[in-house]
């Protein structure tokens, strides 16, 4: 099964268009576990396992778990994900980005090391560094388009003179992802939901891509409005949330209460399918 077939089960397994971001910060642990980083591992299991029914996928990002000197934790809880959760494919948010013989070191390290089923990317330094991913067959790739912060615009916003039509270099982007790119057909977009006229336009140019949309809940983006835009009848979407999640209660209830907030978006985002 390819990483876009397990997002398409997902979504009609669990009726959600919800990814659950795990970005675990010791400081906001709840009770005993707070401000201990040995506790990285227990702390997303508990979240996972009180999620797993709702998610189309879940998100651990990298740099919480290595700040900490926790990829062995990061390594367990793909394990448990894998073991308890199998349905759920995980996307390792590492945001990747270099020459392709590092960039093999990288694909091996979220592939091999993780066995995450995608992983996310920076195409900054162009189709050298996005290549080596593509080799693993059935693995996805999302490469950063129109990320959910305001300084996005700095770059992705800015138009390419040279080219036909002058397109801004997040359309760019999308054009080459769905076109010359998409080798194995595995590559995604990420585009923040606090941008929704920018997922429309990106829809219009990647009609069939799959979109990682990061920024509703703690960053304030538009849930009803990304969902308009982005999921169309072949264009899947995984919204992600992350600490509106993970820190619903810092009391010990707190897997409890990220379920109920992620039944919530869930079920929010299911909604404005219509
Ligand atoms: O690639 C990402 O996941 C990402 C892209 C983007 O444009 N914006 C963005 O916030 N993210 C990630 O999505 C998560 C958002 O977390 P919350 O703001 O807590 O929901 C973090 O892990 C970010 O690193």
């Amino acid at each position: 099964m390819t990483f876009i077939d397990m997002l398409r089960a997902a979504e009609a397994r669990n009726r959600s268009m919800l990814c659950v971001g795990l970005d675990p910060e010791p400081s906001r642990f709840p009770g005993a576990l707070q401000g201990d980083p040995c506790k990285i591992y227990d702390f997303c299991a508990a979240i996972v396992d009180a999620t797993a029914d709702l998610a189309i996928a879940f998100k651990p990002q990298i740099a919480y778990f290595a700040a900490h000197r926790a990829e062995d934790q990061l390594e367990k809880l793909m394990a448990h994900m894998r073991a308890n959760a199998p349905q759920v494919p995980v996307i390792l948010d590492a945001k990747r980005g270099d020459i392709g013989a590092t960039a093999e070191q990288y694909a091996r390290e979220a592939f091999e090391r993780y066995d995450a089923d995608a992983v996310t990317l920076s195409p900054f330094m162009g189709w050298d560094s996005v290549q080596p991913y593509l080799k693993y067959e059935g693995k996805g790739a999302f490469l950063l388009c129109r990320t959910s912060n305001p300084g996005g615009d700095d770059l992705q916003n800015q138009r390419l003179v040279d080219l036909p039509g002058q397109p801004r270099l997040y359309e760019h982007v999308a054009a080459l992802a769905q076109g010359p790119w998409n080798l194995n057909g595995q590559l995604g977009l990420v585009v923040g939901a606090t941008y929704p006229e920018e997922i429309a336009r990106v829809r219009q140019l990647a009609p069939s891509l799959p979109l990682l949309i990061p920024g509703v809940g703690a960053q304030g983006g538009d849930a009803v409005a990304t969902v308009k835009a982005g999921r169309t009848k072949d264009g899947l979407i995984a919204v992600n949330s992350s600490r509106a999640i993970l820190y619903a209660s810092s009391s010990a209830d707190y897997a409890q209460a990220a379920r109920r907030e992620a039944m919530k978006t869930r079920d929010l985002l299911q909604a404005a399918r219509g």
